[in-house]
Parts: structure tokens; C-alpha cells; sequence
């Protein structure tokens, strides 16, 4: 019997967890239409999710080919937050077969943590909307740490926030971002393939992929306890990603 720290699943937030593509495309089109811009269709959320709420807005307004200047992001953003906050779960749902998965999962023993580039108090609104927040020993945004994923510090400060152990711990998470972080973290990944990202998950060679949350008890148990020993001090001199921004 192990009498280390208990296992644990670091689940991403937007793509993975729950379904938000609605409601934050429903705040980006809101203000690029306010803003005299065209609103973009639905299929361009995978190219727009994934590094947080500001590089989102950026990225749509790159769209329309605006030059994009500090000034006008900086209020753009603050109506983004606005809007968005008051909107966070008018669509979003945790995707088919999370909770239950999670289920199967606290009952042998495992704990469960959120390692997501969203802002940690947009994270824990939404989550806290969805009447989640209780499965949760940490929740870690974007802008918790000083780096963000890639960056394996943030998947490394999120294992620790919930008291786990990176050799008993899985990331699972819809993107390269989430790919990468547990790849230099040394924690093994599956990937979904029903989130956000513009390119397929296999193009990052993730341990395991799933179509379904059906199939995560397999594919969490194929790979829990394979991941390589990474050092700290070579995760804090990791230069794999900038500041958090958001
Ligand atoms: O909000 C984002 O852009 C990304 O969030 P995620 O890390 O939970 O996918
Ligand atoms: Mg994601």
C-alpha cells in the first residue's frame, strides 16, 4: 500500500472541463460588434482560447485587421471582464461525462485540481456557478503564479497547491499549452479531443487521447507513475513561456 500523497488529476479548465466556447464568444463578438468590428463565427474558438482572456481579445481584433494599440486593449479588457463575469455559465457546462468520471475517480481516492490560463477569480466564479468548487483541493488561473502554462511551474504550483505529487499526478487538457506544461513538468498527459485547440491534440503526441470522459479511467491508469523525475531548479530555469498577462 502507497502511503505517499494521494493521486492526482489536474484537469484544464476551458475546452477540457467544461464547455465555455458559447458564452466567450458571445463576450469577444459583443464588443468587436460595439466596436464596429464583424463578429467571428463559432469554429474560430480554437484559434482564440487557450492563453486567456486578453491574448483572446487581441486575437480577435487582429482578426479584423486592427492594429491593436495598449490603450484601447486595456479598456477593451476591462469591458471583457465585465461582460463576461456577469455571463460566465449562462451557456457553459462541464462537458458530457466529467462528473461522473470524477465520481469514479474520488471514490478510489483521488484528488482533483484545476490548472487553467483563465484568471483565477473568472475560474472560481464559473466553477463556483456550476456548483463544482467543493471537488476541488486547488484551482490556479493564469495569473496565480508568475508564469503560466507552458510554463511546468504552473502545473508543478498547482500539484503542490492540492497537496499532491507530480509522480502521482495526470494533467489532462485540450491543448499544446497543457501538452507542453506536463511534458517539462515530467507528469504524464492525456488530451481530449473535443476542446479548443486549431491543430489536432496528436500533433503534440500526448501519452493518451480521448474522444469521450468515458475513457479516462483506462487511459489515467495506462499512464499514472510514467512521467520522468523533473528537477525544480530546472523547472524554475525553464524558460518555456513569458508572464502571466491576465
Ligand atoms: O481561457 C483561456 O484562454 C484558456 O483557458 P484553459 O487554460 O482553461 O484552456
Ligand atoms: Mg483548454
Amino acid at each position: 500500500m502507497h502511503t505517499g500523497q494521494p493521486p492526482l488529476l489536474v484537469f484544464d479548465l476551458d475546452g477540457t472541463l467544461v464547455d465555455t466556447a458559447a458564452d466567450l464568444m458571445a463576450t469577444l463578438n459583443a464588443l468587436l460588434v460595439r466596436e464596429g468590428h464583424r463578429p467571428l463565427p463559432f469554429s474560430a474558438v480554437g484559434s482564440l482560447v487557450g492563453q486567456g482572456a486578453r491574448v483572446m481579445l487581441e486575437r480577435g481584433l487582429r482578426a479584423n485587421g486592427v492594429e491593436v494599440e495598449e490603450a484601447v486593449l486595456a479598456r477593451l479588457f476591462d469591458d471583457f471582464l465585465e461582460h463576461y463575469s456577469a455571463n460566465i455559465a449562462a451557456e457553459s457546462r462541464p462537458f458530457p461525462g466529467v462528473l461522473d468520471a470524477m465520481d469514479r475517480f474520488a471514490a478510489a481516492g483521488w484528488r482533483m485540481a484545476v490548472c487553467t490560463n483563465k484568471m483565477e477569480s473568472l475560474s472560481r466564479r464559473l466553477i463556483g456557478e456550476l456548483g463544482l468548487t467543493d471537488r476541488f483541493h486547488a484551482i490556479c488561473g493564469g495569473d496565480t503564479f508568475t508564469v503560466r502554462k507552458p510554463d511546468p511551474a504552473h502545473l508543478i504550483g498547482t500539484i503542490a497547491a492540492a497537496g499532491g505529487d507530480p509522480q502521482r499526478s495526470v494533467m489532462i487538457g485540450d491543448s499544446r499549452a497543457d501538452i507542453l506544461a506536463a511534458r517539462n513538468a515530467g507528469v504524464p498527459v492525456v488530451a481530449v479531443t473535443f476542446g479548443y485547440s486549431d491543430v489536432p491534440v496528436a500533433d503534440f503526441t500526448p501519452d493518451r487521447i480521448i474522444d469521450d470522459f468515458a475513457a479516462l479511467w483506462e487511459a489515467v491508469h495506462g499512464v499514472v507513475g510514467t512521467g520522468a523525475p523533473v528537477s525544480v531548479a530546472a523547472i524554475r530555469q525553464s524558460p518555456a513561456a513569458g508572464p502571466a498577462r491576465d
